[in-house]
């Protein structure tokens, strides 16, 4: 599960190489490798402040990096913005946009700029997600505002689409609305690189998901792979205190420990465990994959290493 482990393949949207950035001595994001191959859905999950937005940005041409590469589309977003930010469809996560022009105003200016042609997909567009155009942007709610957003993302059928938390401020239907739309643009082909603190969102969406927390890229996997490599739980009960300290043996932590009872995660085989539950006159166990939720606050959550020096 090391990140940018998988194959390069030359069939790729987006790919980044070492890719930092340092806001004086802060750190927006540090080494961040990842490859998007093309018609892919690329979840890139992550919790606030783990520099999501700052990846996009340097993606889309909008920031230097202090260091490293990014392609998109095969162009280089430094010298090239200009035609990124023309053939990706691209949603801010801080969407900023005219506040006297109306929606209407809004994506006609933007569709010139493009050479939008096809307004009826547009328009279709605009009536999926019940968008308000007859009002100037800036009497919009959030989530108002973001229907905005995603049309104008979509609206000139862009072959990459870079969504930064594209769901935020929508109600669950909408939410709904946003992931057959991702669907159906998948199965046409088109690319998506879609950030989110979801995991349902990203779950549900994303065939590859890359985890980022302060700033650096901890895993990248699919979907699958990240369950088939979760750790196995591991609940042993004794009808006497055991001997053995289940946490000396390898690829095991030890999650909770009663007197007669200890939950273990266990990566690798589990025989050295079941050997040791044995010489202790086990009485009963259960085993069970890791949920991915709990895969991913390991991740995620700052506290887990706090919380495991706990037990
Ligand atoms: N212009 C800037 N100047 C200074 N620091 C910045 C700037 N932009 C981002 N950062 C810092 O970079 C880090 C990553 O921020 P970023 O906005 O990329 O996170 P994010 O994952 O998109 O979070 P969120 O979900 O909250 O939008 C944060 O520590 C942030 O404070």
């Amino acid at each position: 599960m090391a990140p940018g482990g998988r194959a390069s393949s030359s069939a790729t949207s987006v790919r980044t190489d070492d890719l930092t950035k340092r806001f004086g001595t802060r750190r927006g994001v540090e080494g961040v490798t990842i490859e998007v191959r093309d018609g892919e859905v690329f979840g890139f999950l992550g919790p606030n402040g783990a520099g999501k937005s700052t990846t996009i940005r340097l993606l889309m041409g909008l920031q230097r990096p202090s260091r490293g590469v990014a392609r998109v589309l095969g162009l280089d977003p430094v010298a090239d913005g200009a035609a990124v930010r023309r053939d990706v469809g691209y949603l801010p996560g801080e969407l900023a946009l005219f506040p006297r022009l109306t929606g209407r105003e809004t994506l006609e200016r933007l569709g010139g700029a493009r050479d939008l042609r096809d307004t009826g997909w547009r328009d279709s567009l605009i009536e999926r997600f019940g968008a308000e155009i007859d009002r100037p942007v800036r009497a919009l709610s959030k989530g108002n505002r973001q229907k905005i957003g995603l049309v104008q993302a979509f609206m000139h059928r862009p072959r990459l689409l870079i969504l930064d938390e594209p769901t935020s401020g929508l109600d669950p239907l909408l939410q709904e609305e946003f992931s057959r739309l991702i669907q159906e643009v998948s199965a046409d082909g088109v690319t998506v690189f879609l950030s989110s603190h979801d995991l349902d969102e990203v779950q549900r969406l994303a065939s590859t998901v890359a985890i980022i927390r302060e700033g650096h890229v901890v895993a990248v996997d699919t979907v699958d792979g990240l369950r088939r490599t979760a750790p196995q739980v591991i609940e042993l009960r004794f009808a006497h205190p055991p001997r053995t300290r289940f946490a000396d043996l390898p690829g095991v932590s030890v999650t909770a420990q009663g007197e007669r009872d200890v939950t273990l995660g266990v990566t690798g085989p589990v025989s050295a465990v079941l050997r040791a539950a044995v010489s202790d006159d086990v009485t009963g166990i259960t085993a069970r994959p890791v949920d991915l939720e709990e895969l991913f606050l390991r991740y995620y959550d700052p506290l887990t290493e706090e919380k495991d020096h706990a037990h």
